[in-house]
Parts: C-alpha cells; structure tokens; sequence
C-alpha cells in the first residue's frame, strides 16, 4: 500500500520531506522491528520516548517516520497531532479492518476476564464457530498460540492478530480488555459488537491514580461500543447488575443491555445453586427460558462468571441448550484454582488471585469446601498497585488459618520492603513471612496434614519471577508438584 493511501485514514496531518510515495510493507513503533519499506511510528511511552529512535529507524531502513514532532528527514516525515490515534487508525486500514467483518466480544473487569473469555469460547465453539482468544495467557486461534506481552495488545498487534484470525476463518474474536489498553487507546477502531463487564474492585492504583481514574477508563469500553458498521445487527453491553459500577456503565452506552446476577430483576439470573467440591450446578433463568448448567468449577464468582458468559453468547443468539454444553465442557483455565495432585492427603490449589477482591471470592470457596486448615502463601508484586497489599494481607489473615507472605514478582522493589506494607494491614495477626517463594510453599507443604488446604495465590499460570530486571523460571505448579511428588 502506498504511503499516500495509508494516512489518507488521518483528516489532518503535514506531509514533511521528499513528495516521492513509498510503498509501505510493515508498520512498527519499535525501532528493532523496522526494516527496508517500514513505516515507523514514532509514539512517547511511559517508560521511553520512540521519538528518540528516529533516526535508528532511518538506519534501519525505515520508508517513512510518522510522529507529532517537526522534522526533517531524507524519507518522508507525516506530522500528525496524536500518533497513537494515528497508529490504531492506519494499522486497522492496513489490515483491512478486521474487527468489521467478524463478530467481536470484548471482556472487561477487574477479576474474571480471563475466566469469562474461555468459557465463552467453550460455548461459541459447541455452537460450531471458529474463535480466537486474546488475552492474559496468550492470543490463540485453533492449535495456534502465541504468548502475549499484554493482556490487551497494543493496536499494531491488535490490529495484526485480528487480521490473522480472520484469515484463519474466525468468526467470532474473544478479547480480554485491561483498563491500561483503554486508557492507552489500544482499542481505538475496534469494533466491538458485545462488550462484556465483570466486576470492579481496587487494583491497579499505580497506574491510574483514583478509582475515578479506573472507572473513567473500564467504561471506555461501552462508550466506544457505538453501532455496527458493515452489519445491521445491534450492539450490546453485558453488565453485573450486582456491581454498582453498572450503573455508570449503563449511563455510558448506547448498546442494548443486558443485565446479570443473582437476583430476578436480573435479566440472566441464576437460582438453585448447589456448589460441589470440583463442579457448581445451577438454573439459569435468560428471558427465552430457562436452563439447568452445570460448571466444572467452583465457587460463586464462577456463578457470575457463567452468568456473563450466558448473556453474552445469549447475546449472538446461540441456543440455551448450545450454551449449557459449552459450558459443560469448557476445558480447566491454566493457573485458575489449579489443583496440583501427587496423591497428598492435602489439596493444593494454585490461583491467579492478585487483588483483594479475587483473593477474598477464591478463599471464600475454599472455606466451604475444607475441612481442616486453610494454608494461604501469598506475595503481592512489585512496582504495582502499593495499597492493595495491606489489604491482600488482611484478606488473607482473615481467612486462613496458616498465613506464609512470600515474594510475588519483586520486580525493581526490595521483596522485604513489599512484605512490610502487607504486613501494615495485619497489626495482630499471625502469619509467617518466608521470602523465597518456594521455601514457603516448602513450608507449607511441610506443615500440611489431612484434609487441609493449601492456597497458593497471585502467579497461577505465569512461569517466571521477576526480580530486576531477570526472568527467573519459576512456576508455581510445578514447584509445588516436586515438592510433593514422591513424597506421600
Ligand atoms: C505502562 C504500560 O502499560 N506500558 C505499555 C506501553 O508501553 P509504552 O508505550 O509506555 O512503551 P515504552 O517502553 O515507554 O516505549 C515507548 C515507545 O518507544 C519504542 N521503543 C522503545 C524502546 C526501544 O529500544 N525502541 C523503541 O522504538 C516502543 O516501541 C514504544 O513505541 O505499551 C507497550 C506496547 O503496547 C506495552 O507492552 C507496555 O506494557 C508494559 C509491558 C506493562 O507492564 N504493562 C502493564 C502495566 C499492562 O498494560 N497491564 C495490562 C493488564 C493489567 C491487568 O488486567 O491485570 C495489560 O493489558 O497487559
Ligand atoms: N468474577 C470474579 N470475581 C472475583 N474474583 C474472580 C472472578 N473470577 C475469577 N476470580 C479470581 O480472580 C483470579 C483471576 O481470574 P481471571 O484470570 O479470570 O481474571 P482477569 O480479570 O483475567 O485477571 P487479569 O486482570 O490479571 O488478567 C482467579 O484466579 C480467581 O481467584
Ligand atoms: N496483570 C497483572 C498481573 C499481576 C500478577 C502478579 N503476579 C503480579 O506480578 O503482581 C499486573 O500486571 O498487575
Ligand atoms: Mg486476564
């Protein structure tokens, strides 16, 4: 595509530089990734500035440099006022706005987007369409899987995967939406068709500031829904009547709504639940019948998770009887409430838990299932969200009988010093504090006997610590599997 075409998608820019047209092959905002025909996009981040990296793009090749700054160059400069609008606006045209010709159900929450992506995936699968899955874990369509960096990409790979997805047949895409890829305007141009809403509890402060700030950027999501370009099929918003920050999210939108909970002013709500020790039943009631699903997972959040998954697939009309199996059959998500099983005469879980609010629902369903102690390891990261520790520790004290406070991705922060602001919401208390994370779970195991459970929370699936700027190997799972193995 040539130069000209592509940032004619831009109302304003100035065209800087020699006038001749090149055609662009690529489009990157990191300079390691130009090469000869790249139109490299110049964007000021949080940590770096690619304006910095102009002229390494030039030596790399690049045909033309897109930013908001004036310059001159030996290949043409577009100036433009906001490149990272102009980013999402030229990449969607570059791969042919895949988002327009396929259905697009975006996730958004504090807890429970990954949960909810995959058993909405389960379901549209049994209904007999192709998916892809964008996300925490990975974006993924059929046996294809790349590991993501982000739990929303930024528009260029957005834009890129979508685009794959659909030259791999997908018709329907499931993309888990963080409030940093809204605030970033990562989904700028993505056409969403049913846009999903958990819950929202603290996290993420670091980033956002105020809980203001954090809601302002979750309803983003439904404020950007808008109406459907190339199909005449309605747009909706599934909202957690059981949240008060639906309300904010109703206010926001012009999309269809379609409301869940545990109550019947709901429009999908669940009634006659019976919670098993590795599976949860219940009836669904939606507003064309009703229907008995069963989960194999536990716990009330996944009540609510399926009742998000229900409206949304209820949503593109799949039938009830689709829905129930899907559900039925949805595979285990890595890395949530993960039972690690050596024939121990003790449960052990690994959980994703890294907010107060996930940490509370998943040892809440702990306490109903145990019969003896409840053993809680738990760390907090670092570099993140400071005054959700306090409260992770108090969450954790209070519910566990044998509380291990541990290392969770350091990252540039001392491991002690993050445990000390854990330990300020805990004045009283009794817990141990271990640093090195498998110590703890060493200890833990060690003191383990019947019927007890072990809860250890905050990495789930991940398979690294991060202490610097290092990648350890280090994988909650297995470490604690070894651990056990061969011993009973
Ligand atoms: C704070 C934050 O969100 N940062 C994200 C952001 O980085 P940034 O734009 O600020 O990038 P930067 O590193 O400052 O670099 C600026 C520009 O210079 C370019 N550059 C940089 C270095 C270089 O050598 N050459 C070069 O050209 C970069 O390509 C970039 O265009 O944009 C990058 C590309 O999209 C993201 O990968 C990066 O996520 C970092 C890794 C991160 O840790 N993000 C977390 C906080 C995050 O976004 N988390 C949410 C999930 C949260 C949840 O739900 O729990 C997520 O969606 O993942
Ligand atoms: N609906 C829910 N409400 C509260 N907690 C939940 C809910 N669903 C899952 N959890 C808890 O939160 C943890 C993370 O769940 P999940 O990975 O589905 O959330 P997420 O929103 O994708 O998280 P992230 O923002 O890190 O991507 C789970 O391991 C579980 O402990
Ligand atoms: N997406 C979350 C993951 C947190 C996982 C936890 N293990 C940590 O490192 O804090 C974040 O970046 O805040
Ligand atoms: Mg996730």
């Amino acid at each position: 595509m040539r130069l000209s075409e592509l940032v004619s998608c831009i109302p304003f820019y100035e065209w800087k530089g020699p006038t001749s047209d090149p055609i662009i092959h690529s489009i990157s905002h990191h300079h390691k990734s130009v090469k000869q025909g790249t139109l490299f996009i110049a964007l000021k981040g949080e940590k770096r500035d690619g304006r910095d990296f102009i002229q390494q793009a030039v030596l790399n090749g690049a045909a033309a440099v897109l930013c908001d700054i004036e310059l001159s160059l030996s290949i043409p400069v577009i100036q433009v006022k906001n490149s990272r609008h102009a980013l999402a606006q030229i990449t969607n045209l570059f791969y042919g706005y895949p988002s327009y010709k396929m259905n697009v159900i975006g996730i958004t929450g504090t807890n429970g987007k990954t949960t909810v992506s995959h058993m909405i995936q389960s379901i549209v699968d049994y209904a007999g369409e192709k998916t892809g899955v964008i996300g925490t874990l990975y974006m993924k369509q059929g046996a294809q899987t790349k590991t993501s960096i982000n739990t929303t990409p930024d528009s260029l790979l957005l834009q890129q995967t979508l685009s794959d997805f659909l030259a791999h047949n997908v018709t329907t895409s499931i993309i888990e939406v963080s409030s940093h890829g809204l605030a970033q305007g990562r989904l700028f141009g993505c056409d969403i068709d049913i846009a999903v809403f958990t819950n929202l509890t603290q996290d993420h402060l670091d980033y956002h500031g105020t809980m203001d700030h954090y809601r302002w950027s979750k309803s983003l999501l439904f404020s950007q829904l808008g109406h459907n370009h190339f199909m005449d099929l309605p747009k909706f918003a599934i909202v957690n009547d059981d949240d008060p920050f639906s309300e904010m999210i109703r206010q926001a939108t012009s999309a269809h709504i379609i409301s869940y909970g545990l109550n019947e002013r709901s429009d999908v709500y669940a009634s006659k639940i019976t919670y098993g020790r590795h599976s949860t039943a219940f009836t669904a009631h939606t507003p064309i019948g009703t229907i008995n699903i069963k989960i194999p997972v536990v716990g009330v959040f996944n009540v609510y998770n399926a009742l998000a998954s229900i409206a949304a697939t209820f949503a593109k009309r799949i039938p009830l009887s689709a829905i129930a199996e899907g559900l039925k059959n949805m595979q285990s998500v890595p890395g949530r409430f993960e039972i690690v099983e050596a024939n121990q005469p003790f449960t052990i879980i690994v959980d994703y838990a890294h907010t107060p609010d996930s940490l509370e629902n998943v040892l809440q369903a702990i306490v109903k299932m145990r019969a003896g102690r409840t053993f809680v390891v738990v760390g907090c990261g670092g570099d993140r969200d400071k005054t959700k520790r306090p409260l992770m520790a108090k969450v954790a004290c209070g519910y566990g009988t044998d509380v291990i406070f541990t290392a969770d991705n350091p990252r540039s922060e001392d491991p002690a010093d993050i445990i000390k602001d854990m330990e300020e919401g805990v004045p009283g208390h009794n817990y141990s504090v271990i640093l090195d994370r498998k110590e703890a779970i060493a200890y833990a195991i060690s003191q383990a006997k019947e019927d007890d459970v072990i809860l250890i929370a905050g990495k789930g699936h991940e398979k690294v610590q991060i202490i610097g700027n290092d990648l350890i190997p280090f994988d909650d799972k297995e470490v604690a599997f070894e651990l056990v193995k061969g011993a009973f």
